[in-house]
């Protein structure tokens, strides 16, 4: 164990060989279009059943073990441009003193969501992230060890708003009621809360970047049940204090890593997402290609955004909604990636062709230019 020590210690990482995916979130020049998917480590590959069956969900997120070898597991079948760490959002509610389960066939559960505004004297305002989430960024360290730079490690963070609806819906939910009444009934108490987690998020997020993440993607998954004028005001400025006070901490110490944020289902304010310290905005599918470049005016790269369910289709017709994807976006200044998660009963052989057709098609329309 000894002699492994300095895999746990952020220093003295292998060399970057593919920087494919952090030059396209520059807009800088690249060889091909970078390809990841999003929950690209998980339960549509065996190994990754094999490896998670019988253990709990979240005991696996605090084995840094685990972690890397799930992480590791999608790129010794594709050749991914980039990697994200295996872990969860959930775990920032945790870490604030929430108890938070992964029930099979439910999702992730919180038996004691918080009801009302009095509810959040039980939440540890003042987090200390290498405490309580250290086991992350442990996670990280050794993962960026063990991927012998062949792709750059992304970290990642729920946003605000997607944490707080969490919290008090206790789970998963179709209109997002109990949380949204809170922006209605309590809105002091709400941007009590969301600044809370703003605090705690950004000292996250700079945890990981410290222990060896080389981007970061901040996951407002619940953007859509929102309005664009809630939007503005209980998840926007949030987004962007993020990005600006982690840029901010990491130019102090000469570090600069491309953020990257995914508002899913926030169309109505992609505007203002690619106004918002960010150098890459994520799509879910249900914008077109061209219309978000039009409205993101060049400003930012493009992230996404193939609907996960073209998975479904044979691999020639994979290959043909790949090939309009990167015609609508072009080559510069986009990764390509799915317009949300992989789902658990996707052929991985289509996973493969839908890498490859990136990786093709891109090839060809660079040559041309
Ligand atoms: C909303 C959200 C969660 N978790 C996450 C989000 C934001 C992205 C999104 O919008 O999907 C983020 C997340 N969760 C996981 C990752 C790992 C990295 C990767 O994307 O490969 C990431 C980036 C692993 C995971 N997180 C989870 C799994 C599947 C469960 C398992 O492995 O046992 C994985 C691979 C569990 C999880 N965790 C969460 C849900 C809704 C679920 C699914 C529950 C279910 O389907 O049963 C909360």
């Amino acid at each position: 164990l000894t002699a492994d020590l300095h895999l746990l210690n952020p220093k003295d990482f292998p060399q970057l060989k593919n920087d494919t995916f952090l030059r396209a979130a520059r807009g800088e020049e690249i060889e091909h279009v970078p390809v990841w998917c999003m929950r690209q480590a998980g339960r549509y590959l065996p190994e990754f059943r094999e490896s998670r069956a019988g253990k709990d969900f979240f005991e696996t997120c605090q084995s840094p073990e685990a972690c890397c070898e799930l992480t590791l597991q999608p790129l010794r079948r594709f050749p991914f441009d980039a990697a994200i760490i295996f872990s969860d959002i959930l775990v920032v509610p945790q870490a604030m003193g929430m108890d938070v389960q992964m029930v099979a066939g439910k999702g992730p559960t919180f038996p004691e969501p918080l009801k009302e505004p009095e509810d959040l004297q039980r939440l540890q305002v003042k987090v200390d992230t290498a405490k309580e989430l250290g086991y992350v960024f442990r996670a990280i360290t050794l993962t960026r060890h063990k991927i012998e730079g062949k792709v750059p490690l992304i970290g990642f963070s729920g946003a605000p708003w997607t944490l707080m609806s969490y919290m008090i819906e206790g789970g998963g939910s179709n209109t997002h009621s109990k949380a949204k009444r809170w922006l209605y009934q309590h809105p002091e108490a709400s941007h009590m809360l969301l600044k809370m987690l703003t605090d705690v998020i950004v000292e996250y997020l700079l945890g990981q970047v410290a222990a060896g993440a080389q981007a970061l993607q901040v996951f407002e998954s619940h953007a859509g049940i929102l309005g664009p004028a809630e939007f503005k005001e209980f998840s926007l400025p949030y987004l962007r204090d993020i990005a600006r006070r982690v840029k901010d901490k990491l130019k102090e110490a000469g570090q600069d890593v491309p953020m990257i944020v995914f508002a899913k289902d926030a169309h109505y304010a992609l505007e203002e997402l690619s106004q918002s310290n960010y150098e890459v905005v994520g799509l879910d599918w249900t914008i077109d290609p061209l219309s978000a470049r039009e409205r993101t005016g060049g400003k930012v790269s493009l992230q996404g955004n193939m609907d996960p369910c073209a998975l479904y289709a044979p691999k020639e017709r994979i290959s043909d909604i790949v090939k309009k994807m990167l015609e609508g976006f072009g080559t510069r200044g986009y990764i390509a990636n799915l317009g949300h998660g992989v789902y658990p009963d996707m052929t991985p052989e289509n996973i493969g062709a839908f890498v490859e057709a990136v990786h093709q098609h891109s090839k060809q329309m660079i040559k041309q230019i």
